[in-house]
């Protein structure tokens, strides 16, 4: 953190989390951070044992309330999203030394929604997924050529083939934190509370203890 970053006024901070972090990833992309919208999602399996891996963020709510990705449905972290309706989501820019927090409950959205964001991804992304069976053990490449080759020919010959498993989740916050990082360790967090519905949501805003 002995670099010079960003200050962070918190008093200016919005009423609801949505725009600061549009705010904030706006400035990412600005800095040339790579991979500004990736994040890492955090879960828990049945035996209440974390896992944790990077996705994308889809989308984000104006009001910072519903956070929006896509996964699989039968790989390990849909799975645990269905045993354990609950994640947190986290995002570091190091180029700002900042990073975004956000914990709530999660939700699957209907399969229309998810049929309707497979369609805008790209070609190699359907393929992907198309091809399925994410994070089983794989006997050799060769066998994934083929089960490539078969899902581009599908995809080929059905351009609206929706992967089965296709699922668009979105975690609803219950708190948002925003950390800037500072060189002289006086980082500033403030944290975001919902108090109001996921329908109607009210925030609170509390500054922590670095
Ligand atoms: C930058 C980055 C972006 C990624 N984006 C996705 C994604 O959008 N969807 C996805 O299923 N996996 C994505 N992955 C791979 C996941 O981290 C993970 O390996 C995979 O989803 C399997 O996770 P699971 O076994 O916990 O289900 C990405 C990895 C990185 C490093």
């Amino acid at each position: 953190m002995a670099r010079p970053l960003p200050s962070f006024d918190h008093q200016a901070a919005p009423a609801e989390p949505g725009p600061l972090f549009v705010d904030w990833l706006a400035t990412a992309l600005h800095a040339g951070v790579l991979d500004p919208q990736a994040f890492t999602l955090s879960t828990v399996d049945a035996d209440g044992m974390p896992d944790a891996r990077v996705l994308v963020l889809r989308d984000v709510d104006a009001a910072g309330t519903g956070w929006n990705f896509s996964a699989a449905a039968d790989s390990p972290k849909g799975r645990q999203l269905a045993e354990h309706p609950a994640a947190a989501l986290t995002v570091y820019w190091p180029q700002l030394g900042r990073q975004v927090r956000v914990r709530g409950t999660v939700e699957r959205a209907a399969d229309l929604v998810a049929a309707a964001e497979f369609a805008t991804r790209s070609p190699a992304a359907r393929v992907g997924a198309l091809v399925g069976r994410q994070s089983e053990p794989l006997g050799s490449v060769a066998e994934y050529d083929e089960a490539e080759a078969v899902a581009r020919r599908r995809l080929e010959a059905h351009p609206d083939a929706v992967a089965p498993g296709h699922a668009v989740y979105t975690l609803w916050a219950h708190e948002v934190e925003f950390w800037q990082g500072d060189a002289q360790r006086r980082h500033t967090r403030l944290r975001y509370t919902r108090t109001g519905p996921v329908s109607s949501p009210e925030w609170s805003r509390t500054l922590l203890w670095p």
